[in-house]
């Protein structure tokens, strides 16, 4: 089997000191494949967010590696984290975060524009990453003359501007109504199946759950449980396994030193 894309063994995140300590991630050990697509769920507090944010190099675990294609990343410089997380990861929140002074092509250029890339190319790429959403003919409005749906596809249309190998998506649909979620979802898992882009959600929308590959069930700050399979619909044709596949904290290979035989 392929190196996993992303990994963690022994996960753990403390938040506070002292008395006010709070354990949010109690050593967490799993995997996640290259062009898989993995819900995190689970009740409110159990640790989505907090876990997708390590996953994801926003934040540090308090102990415990995360490694991406098998390079163990927890001690890497500052600098080296955020050059990693800007060409590999992309973002896609539930809050839109998009700057209402830019026009829509501006916003979803910005990650080229601080990498240093030029006008010409930006626009170039903006314009394509709009095109695959189907939103170009948006590209000079205002980004807050849109629905909500349109927003959500103009944050997506941002987060492949640089091609990522992983999409993090922090509750996608969680302020759409049901109709534009679904589009929302239709395009994330589109992404996933057709352009082979590694897919984490975080989200309590079950709808959006259920057409993922597999889905690990968080209590806790624990993996309580791991579902695979996905909702036999017109757009996904696999069928669902019932039950579950095992323990989600199983290891079956051992981390490599960082930048030893992994190549990507
Ligand atoms: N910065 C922080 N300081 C202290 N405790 C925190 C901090 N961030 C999160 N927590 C706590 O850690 C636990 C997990 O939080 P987290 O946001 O990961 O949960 P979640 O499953 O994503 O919840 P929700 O579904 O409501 O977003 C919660 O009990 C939360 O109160």
């Amino acid at each position: 089997m392929s190196t996993p894309v992303l990994e963690t063994e022994n996960l753990v995140k403390v938040y506070g000191r002292g008395p006010a300590q709070f354990h949010a991630l109690k050593g967490l050990t799993f995997e996640i494949h290259r062009g898989e697509s993995v819900a995190i769920v689970g009740k409110s507090g159990s640790g989505k967010s907090t876990l997708m944010h390590l996953l994801a190099l926003l934040d540090e675990p308090t102990s415990g590696v995360v490694a991406l294609d098998g390079r163990p990343v927890s001690k890497l410089k500052p600098k080296t984290v955020s050059a990693l997380r800007n060409e590999t990861f992309g973002f896609v929140f539930q809050q839109f975060f998009l700057n209402p002074n830019q026009t829509v092509l501006e916003n979803v250029t910005l990650p080229l524009k601080i990498a240093g890339v030029s006008k010409s190319e930006r626009d170039k790429r903006g314009m394509d990453a709009l095109e695959q959403l189907k939103m170009a003919d948006k590209a000079k409005n205002k980004a807050t003359d849109l629905s909500g749906g349109q927003k959500q596809r103009v944050c997506i249309a941002r987060a492949l501007i640089n091609n990522p190998e992983v999409l993090f998506a922090d509750e996608p649909t969680g302020n759409l109504d049901s109709a534009t979620s679904e589009t929302v979802e239709d395009i994330l898992l589109n992404l996933q199946r057709d352009h082979g882009i590694t897919l984490v959600v975080v989200t309590h929308d079950e709808d959006l759950a259920s057409k993922c590959q597999r889905r690990l069930i968080m209590q806790d700050g624990e993996i309580v449980d791991e579902q695979v399979g996905v909702k036999d619909s017109a757009s996904h044709k696999a069928p669902v396994t019932a039950g579950h596949s095992g323990p989600a904290t199983r290891r079956r290979r051992r981390i490599l030193p960082f930048g030893k035989g992994a190549a990507r």
